[in-house]
């Protein structure tokens, strides 16, 4: 359950005089969601999604909020922040954080079909190019380092197998420099469960708070593996094929994308494995039922060493 801070439809119906957003009509939790408080809010105007932000604080907000109203105001199908009666994005509510923006056709889908990952494709391709005038700046805080540190930190909770795997993902990292690829502002964490779909069509992305500035294709590659995973690791090729055309009818990759893209895939996919294995085996207090299957990924990544070098499904 996602409704962590309470908030009645009298505190609300004061706070939203803030906005030119109408008078409150209805005010209903959201379950799904594991971080923030959500609520669906509906007024004499539309219909809204309500964030109060449980962990980040208001300074650390500006860089994803801006970006999403950027990205909006570029045509992107995402959550799009509105601002309130002093030209804010970020608000204050029950003392969190708060932000509200407006609600999104569709759900999140388990099983994409090819044309729903088309479709992706070609909203992430143009979620890059809108990001080219974005002047928010934001290294990775999951990168190369925050991975290598986290792994040693691991190793004794590995057995022999998973701990050879994991050194050998890293160490075929290390071999591999990116700095010349094309980069720019990305999602990073494009998973089925933060795009809404609305049939065929994006209904929108959500989610922002692990957006970045970091390599464009290992954008895809994170979504590919979510996107396009079957049970046993195996890369469904059909879905893999659309995904990847979708992107290239919008930002066809160069040549040094295309050799990198094998090595990407391993990238996104090592980066998942060593979060979920952290958080597997270190919980927090309070997040032990959140924990999500890290063997995903770990098969994810054997699928793809399998099949070597070769670029696939462009
Ligand atoms: N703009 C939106 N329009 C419609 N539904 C939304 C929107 N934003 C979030 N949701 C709904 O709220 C749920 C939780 O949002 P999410 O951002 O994943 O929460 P959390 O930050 O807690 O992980 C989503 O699964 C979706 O159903
Ligand atoms: N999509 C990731 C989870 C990243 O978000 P978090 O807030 O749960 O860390 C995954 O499925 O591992």
């Amino acid at each position: 359950m996602s409704v962590f801070t309470t908030i009645t439809p009298k505190e609300l119906s004061a706070w939203l005089k803030n906005y030119a957003l109408g008078e409150l009509v209805e005010l209903k939790g959201i379950a799904a969601g594991i971080t923030n408080t959500n609520y669906a809010v509906t007024t004499t105007q539309g219909k809204y999604v309500l964030t109060l932000f449980e962990t980040l604080q208001a300074h650390e907000l500006p860089f994803y909020v801006n970006l999403m109203a950027h990205l909006a105001h570029h045509g992107i199908a995402c959550a799009a922040p509105i601002a309130n009666q002093r030209d804010e994005y970020i608000d204050t509510l029950a003392g969190r954080p708060t932000v509200i923006v407006g609600w999104l056709q569709g759900e999140p889908v388990t099983t994409p079909t090819t044309a729903q990952c088309r479709a992706l494709g070609a909203m992430l391709a143009q979620m890059h190019r809108a990001g080219e005038t974005y002047p928010g700046r934001m290294a990775n805080p999951r990168g190369p380092v925050w991975w290598t540190a986290t792994a040693a930190e691991l190793y004794g909770y590995l057995d022999e197998a998973e701990a050879a795997q994991l050194r050998n993902e890293l160490a075929l990292q290390a071999r591999y420099r990116f700095s010349h690829l094309p980069s720019g502002v990305v999602h990073c964490d494009l998973f089925r469960d933060n795009v809404l779909m609305h049939g065929e069509q994006i209904g929108g992305f959500i989610d922002f708070y692990y957006a970045c500035n970091d390599i464009l294709i290992y954008d895809l590659a994170i979504t590919l593996n979510d996107w396009c995973a079957q049970e046993g690791g195996e890369i469904d090729a059909a879905r893999a094929e659309a995904l990847c055309a979708g992107y290239q009818s919008v930002r066809p990759f160069s040549q040094s994308e295309r050799d990198a893209w094998p090595v990407m895939l391993r990238a996104a996919a090592l980066r998942f494995w060593v979060s979920r294995l952290w958080d597997w085996h270190k919980p927090q207090a309070g997040e032990l039922t959140f924990r999500k299957d890290p063997n995903v990924f770990q098969r994810i990544l054997r699928h793809h060493a399998t099949r070597g070098d070769t670029p696939r499904w462009l």
